[in-house]
């Protein structure tokens, strides 16, 4: 019943638009769809691809019913209508899909049929990485944000499912669905539903044993037997098999609805802990970028958004007056306004020279800024170098952190997903140094103390003037913007960061007022406070 609706959702567009009465023509499809089923499921029993006795299990259990699809292979015709019958049942998700992915190995031939069938790109998912060329784990053409629709042949726990699900979404692949031909009712439905990820089956094993008993080639005992045994054997998978993404995801999520206070309490890197209680007694997530090029406009800027911030971050390398003078003055405009400073640095060097680059040259950074950004491009040797420099420097690492550059906001940025994933790697190994990453998304954030800070932040103005909560435009030199109710609610921001939209703005300190109250609300809505 449960797959003739699924059905009947896809084929609905095409009967409403026969000449047919609707649903006369729906019935006639159903039926011609369900004697074919029925069909297939004796000639996979008469080939042997259903085999009844007694089998010992992967997953370590015996079983008095064991299916082998692999072998559908010596079978074309049968692999012809089981993939025609899968295009049938799952038309509108097909439509609806950029790619196929099938389970290796058992179901890639059905994928194969199945794209072929639809016309949908197929993706392999190797099960070993090549040691050579491109060592993709993922084989075809895609790109990140692309939908996927993964085709599996048996499914028990689901463990399969999950583990390319797993490798797709380290691609940066969005995988919608999960389309299997047989349901052996273990659990495995529910293992993917508590990941998040929807399964639809063509047949489930209790149909089966309905199919081939009015058929007349299983004998009551038999369904009695399978049946006893499927409400005896639930399969369960350790949380530790669970692949990291989709385990991150949980995290992730649960992270999302958390206050700033009770995230404060579980930081464990210092300034992220204070920075997350600023930004809750202060009721503000608004980092304004203060990219002018003289000190007085930078002071008169902090002065007057200072009371709306959690966070001033500046680019001092653009301006045309640095002095050490101009440093106190924007420190103690912090201390009166309570907002923690942040030079915009983006150290990419290596250790020795991003170490001299903080506490000497020209602008001492590590002297007045409370925070720094850092790109993860050469790997840990960054970090310690930076570190190294704090350990004898009068601000030591207590009060001095970094964020990293994990994904940029700009058009075609060259931070990959794969880039990415490292580069939050490096993150969560930090701890003492990093409170936060840079990020467009909050996708593997799972660290419950690491903040996002996300630029690329402007309230979008309507053609009529109203405002709107799409995203809103780019700058015309590759920055891209979206609305701060999306950065904060779609992508997870904690910080958001807001430049031109305040500083260009007529009035800067009602520019900061607003920024930070619909960034507030958001963040109310997303913890379940609003
Ligand atoms: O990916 C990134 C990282 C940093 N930025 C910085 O944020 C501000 C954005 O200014 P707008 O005027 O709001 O565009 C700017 O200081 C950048 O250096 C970023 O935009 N994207």
């Amino acid at each position: 019943m449960k797959n003739c609706v699924s059905f009947l959702i896809s084929h609905s567009t095409c009967a409403a638009t026969s000449g047919l009465p609707l649903l006369l023509r729906i019935l006639r499809t159903m039926g011609q769809y369900k004697e074919r089923l029925n069909a297939l499921v004796v000639k996979l029993h008469e080939i042997n691809v259903l085999k009844f006795g007694d089998y010992k299990m992967k997953i370590g259990v015996n079983s008095p019913v064991y299916f082998d699809l692999r072998i559908i292979v010596s079978y074309p015709k049968v692999l012809a209508e089981l993939s025609d019958l899968i295009c049938e049942f799952a038309k509108t998700s097909l439509e609806n899909c950029d790619h196929v992915c099938g389970v290796p190995y058992a179901a890639l031939s059905i994928a194969t049929l199945v794209a072929v069938g639809s016309d949908k790109s197929m993706l392999v998912r190797r099960k070993e990485a090549k040691d050579y060329g491109t060592k993709r784990m993922v084989e075809g053409c895609y790109k990140p944000g692309d939908s996927c629709i993964i085709v599996e042949d048996v499914v028990t726990s689901g463990l399969s499912i999950l583990e390319t699900v797993g490798d797709l979404q380290r691609e940066g692949l969005n995988v919608t669905e999960s389309i299997v031909v047989v349901d052996r009712e273990q659990g495995g439905s529910e293992h993917l539903a508590s990941q998040g990820l929807k399964m639809r089956s063509l047949v489930s094993l209790t149909e089966i044993m309905h199919i081939l008993h009015d058929a007349g080639k299983v004998d009551e005992a038999t369904v009695i037997k399978v049946k006893k045994y499927l409400s005896e054997s639930r399969v369960s998978i350790p949380a530790d098999r669970v692949p990291a993404p989709l385990a991150a995801k949980k995290t992730t999520d649960e992270r999302l609805r958390m206050t700033f206070e009770a995230r404060a309490e579980k930081a464990t890197n210092t300034m992220s802990a204070r920075l997350l209680r600023l930004m809750a007694s202060k009721q503000s997530t608004l980092c304004v970028a203060a990219d002018l090029s003289s000190t007085d406009q930078v002071l008169q800027l902090a002065n007057t958004v200072g009371p709306y911030i959690c966070i001033f971050k500046t680019h001092v390398d653009a301006l045309n007056d640095f002095s050490h003078k101009f440093v106190k003055e924007l420190q103690e405009l912090a201390k009166t306004h309570n907002f923690l400073i942040m030079e915009d640095r983006k150290f990419g060097d290596i250790g020795h020279t991003v170490g001299l680059q903080y506490v000497a040259g020209n602008f001492h950074i590590a002297d007045w800024a409370d925070l720094v950004t850092v790109h993860a491009l050469p790997g840990p040797g960054i970090m310690d170098g930076l570190v190294s420099c704090l350990e004898t420097h009068q601000s030591g690492l207590r009060d001095r952190a970094c964020f990293i550059v994990a994904e940029m906001s700009s058009k075609d940025t060259l931070t990959t997903p794969a880039y990415r994933t490292e580069a939050l790697k490096l993150a969560e190994t930090r701890a003492d140094f990093v409170a936060g990453v840079v990020s467009q998304s909050a996708t593997g954030i799972s660290s419950i103390g690491l903040i996002q800070l996300t630029p690329g932040v402007r309230i979008p103005v309507a053609q009529n003037g109203a405002q709107t909560n799409g995203s809103s435009g780019s700058d015309g030199l590759g920055q891209q913007y979206n609305s701060p109710h999306h950065v904060v609610l779609e992508r997870g921001a904690d910080v958001a960061v807001v430049g031109r939209g305040i500083t260009e703005a007529a009035n800067s300190a009602e520019a900061a007022e607003l920024y930070r109250d619909v960034l507030w609300k958001a963040y109310q809505q997303r913890v379940g406070e609003a």
